[in-house]
């Protein structure tokens, strides 16, 4: 389908106030929709269903599914003109949100020079007005300047809508091949990236990766660990290392392990949520829970020898999980977009530096509001 009559499709489905979700892939240009055909609040109850998930940041809180069976299935390309347009987000002064920012922040260091927990990401939201754009022309404007991202756009009557780019995969599955990654660092890309990382970023990105590694080590059936990369996500750059291997393990359990990681939640994961939900004057929702497609199932039908067309055709079947954190989003309430932003916070934290990177994860969102 041409990508204005998915557009088109897409806005009598959210006028008729029916959920869906739509999104690109990383580094793809395909979009796919899933259009609810009733308006029933379903979730996920063991991870063995098939459909579109979107988890809150709080596991013990339901995760939403648009069941594959339960809708209709869209494809369509979206074919950016390359026209990456730069704007400056000019940033107003933010005083009183800055002062509670950096209160926050110096609470959670004190937590840990205490011995409370070794890492804590805390978090913050901001108000931005749409303008005249409707939520259709911001998804198009996220999908052009976001490239690399996992871009969507996902709305349900009974939860609201939520928009984002997000660089950071939680866990994809083919089969039962796996892959997942610890993302965490940060600092603005200024055209280089070949960049010197501090000993702060290198620790809290380290303590992503350990934490992924031991969990899954012990439910896993083999797993390898990449090299440290520098990675490009929007205007920012962060540390990356990759992590794959074979399950053994129901999906349910591997996900409950990794999630929340240590890249938006800390370390020991309990004790660091219970200073986030506690301190952190706001409740976070989805921001920084996951969503994604679950167990779907691609049958391709292949031919072994192409001259004997007839007898030799086999199916493959596989089956796919791509699950993505939240990050980099929005939450859009009539005219007004939420945009949620963290950062992971260590002894080494500096409060000011740690107010200024979100200041930067926040112009993500506000660069394609104000496009
Ligand atoms: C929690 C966020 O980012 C995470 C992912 C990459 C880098 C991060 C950091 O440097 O703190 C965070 O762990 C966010 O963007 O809101």
């Amino acid at each position: 389908m041409e990508f204005q009559s998915l557009i088109a499709r897409l806005s009598q489905q959210y006028n008729n106030q029916l959920p869906f979700v739509v999104y690109r892939s990383p580094n793809q240009s395909r979009l796919n929709a899933y259009l609810q055909l009733n308006d029933i609040l379903f979730s996920v109850e063991n991870f063995s269903e098939r459909g579109f998930v979107f988890a809150p940041f709080n596991s013990e809180a339901k995760t939403v599914l648009i069941p594959q069976a339960a809708s209709k299935h869209i494809v369509s390309d979206y074919k950016s003109t390359n026209t990456k347009v730069e704007v400056e987000v000019s940033v107003e002064e933010q005083e009183d949100e800055k002062q509670q920012h950096i209160q926050l922040i110096k609470q959670g260091v004190e937590a840990i020079v205490s011995g409370e927990f070794e890492k804590v990401v805390l978090s913050r939201k901001e108000t931005v007005n749409i303008k005249s754009k409707t939520i259709f022309q911001l998804f198009e404007d996220v999908l052009k300047n976001y490239p690399t991202a996992f871009v969507y756009l996902w709305y349900h009557p009974k939860v609201g809508l939520w928009i984002g780019a997000t660089p950071e995969t939680l866990l994809s599955v083919e089969n039962n091949r796996f892959s997942t990654m610890a993302l965490a660092g940060t600092q603005e890309y200024k055209g280089n990236m070949d960049v010197v990382w501090g000993q702060k970023e290198q620790q809290e990105q380290q303590i992503v990766t350990d934490f992924i590694v031991d969990g899954l080590s012990k439910t896993v059936k083999s797993i390898s660990i990449g090299e440290v990369n520098t990675v490009k996500a929007g205007n920012l750059l962060h540390l990356k290392t990759k992590i794959t291997g074979l399950l053994k393990d129901d999906l349910q359990h591997v996900i409950e392990i990794l999630h929340p990681t240590p890249a938006v939640c800390g370390l020991p994961k309990e004790e660091a949520k219970t200073f986030v939900l506690k301190h952190e004057n706001y409740q976070r929702t989805f921001y920084s829970g996951f969503l994604g497609t679950l167990n779907l199932q691609d049958s391709k039908t292949r031919n072994r020898n192409r001259r004997n067309v007839e007898n030799n055709a086999y199916a493959t079947v596989k089956t796919t999980t791509n699950l993505y954190v939240n990050l980099r989003c929005m939450e859009i309430v009539d005219d007004t977009a939420t945009v949620f932003v963290g950062g992971g916070i260590t002894k080494d934290s500096n409060p000011e530096a740690e107010w200024l990177e979100t200041v930067a994860k926040a112009k993500v969102m506000k660069r394609a509001i104000l496009l």
